[in-house]
């Protein structure tokens, strides 16, 4: 066990990225009497708010996040975003450091590629077909191989960030473009998927702990533009997709290997399940079950981490989110229609205190829990339409 918090004794986990999901994680670990640092590429990140303190730095430049972390000594180092230096990591997992889950699955989900070849070439789970480009020349001629549709995204980015669809040959170009202004770290290379024409996606949280591996029950997710706008749970499958989905989500989660919450995305189609992505920390779709379950993601999480047992995971009501997006820019904000989004039944809200707004943000979710899912929906999405981003364009 450990001591208070500031004392010799005590035991301090290290979040790298500290937007919504982090902010989370954090609760979670204050709650379990955890020494907590946030860390993020700009001030007042969500989750800095409620960490006993906190860093600003370019988390993807090795020498500045090696530096940081030798002076802070943390116990554990949990990555929130995909965007760090992980060849620092693996050097600081080396040198004694925990890195969560491990610093190889940090490196091999932070791009597409690793996590691609790993799961479709090493594992042989179905995926959409692919290609990898470097060049608007390679594009052309990965986008003529695959044919169009096809979806084209950056290596590194997330919550859809320079990614776009490829409707004719003739919008590669639009495409290359996108990648470039959306990518999250210098470099060039996109992956070129053929479009799958599925009948829903999932996500499939997955806890690997000492006690083993335990999957919580599907969330089915409604994307816009490659980012979340809704999510729901329970997703209904009949057994053997689910068994499938577990299937696959247990093997790739094996090879990635160390303790903690995995988000496996997978797409259900008419001729069974293909895996997407995954990532080696709580999803944003899986925000919904901090009112669905016992224990949500983020509590998962970090009772995983800590080495603590987990035999299973309750789902206590149907529930869903809707997110809400910003559309203006600035600092000058408010966030209107709590009161009338909390005035419908079984409903809470997130408001992540994100000191900026640029269009597209996620700036709040919705929670709704009914007697099903499809109830929880319409009320998460009433919810959710209640609640505006009012920019005040005059001011900075
Ligand atoms: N090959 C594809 N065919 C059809 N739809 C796709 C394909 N790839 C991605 N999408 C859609 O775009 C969404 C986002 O894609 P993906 O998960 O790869 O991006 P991301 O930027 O990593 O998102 P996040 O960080 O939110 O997980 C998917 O959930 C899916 O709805
Ligand atoms: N799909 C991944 C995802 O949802 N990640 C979450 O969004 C934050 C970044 O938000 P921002 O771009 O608004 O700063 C991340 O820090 C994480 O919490
Ligand atoms: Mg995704």
């Amino acid at each position: 066990m450990w001591g208070a918090p500031f004392s010799a004794q005590s035991r301090k986990l290290l979040l790298l990225g500290s937007g919504e999901l982090g902010k989370e994680v954090i609760i979670e670990a204050q709650r379990l009497g955890v020494e907590t640092v946030a860390v993020d590429r700009y001030d007042n990140a969500p989750a800095m708010g409620v960490a006993h303190r906190s860093h600003c730095i370019d988390m993807l430049d090795a020498e500045a996040l090696k530096a940081l972390i030798r002076a802070e000594k943390p116990d554990i180092i949990v990555p929130e975003i995909e965007a760090i230096a992980t060849q620092a990591l693996q050097e600081l997992e080396e040198e004694g450091f925990f890195v969560v889950p491990t610093a190889r699955a940090a490196r091999l989900t932070m791009d597409r590629e690793g996590i691609r070849r790993l799961a479709a070439e090493e594992l042989g789970l179905p995926t959409a077909a692919y290609r990898f480009a470097d060049s608007l020349d390679e594009l052309r001629q990965a986008v003529d191989e695959l044919g169009t549709p096809c979806v084209i995204k950056p290596i590194m980015s997330s919550s859809g960030k320079g990614q776009s669809i490829c409707r004719k040959p003739e919008d590669a170009e639009d495409c290359w473009n996108t990648a470039l202004e959306g990518a999250r770290a210098k470099g060039t290379r996109v992956i070129v998927e053929a479009f799958v024409t599925f009948e829903s996606e999932i996500t499939l949280l997955t806890v690997r702990s000492v006690s083993g591996t335990i999957f919580c029950p599907p969330i089915g997710h409604i994307q816009k533009d490659g980012d979340y706008v809704e999510s729901w749970q329970p997703h209904p499958m009949d057994a053997a997709l689910l068994a499938e989905a577990q299937l696959m989500a247990k093997a790739v989660t094996d090879q990635l290997g160390g303790r903690g919450i995995f988000g496996v995305e997978l797409f259900l189609t008419a001729n069974g399940v293909l895996f997407s992505e995954v990532s080696p920390r709580p999803h944003d779709t899986g925000m919904v079950t901090m009112v669905t379950q016992d224990l949500s993601e983020f509590a998962l999480h970090v009772r995983a981490i800590l080495g603590f047992p987990l035999d299973s995971v309750q789902l206590l009501t149907p529930g869903a989110s809707a997110t809400l997006k910003a559309e203006g820019e600035g600092r000058a904000f408010v966030v209107s229609g709590l009161g009338e989004a909390l005035a419908l039944p079984r409903t809470q809200v997130r408001v992540f205190g994100k000191p900026e707004v640029r269009p597209g943000r996620r700036m709040a979710v919705t929670l709704s829990t009914a007697e099903d899912v499809e109830i929880a929906r319409t009320i998460a999405k009433q919810a959710a339409s209640m609640l505006t981003v009012e920019v005040y364009e005059d001011e900075q």
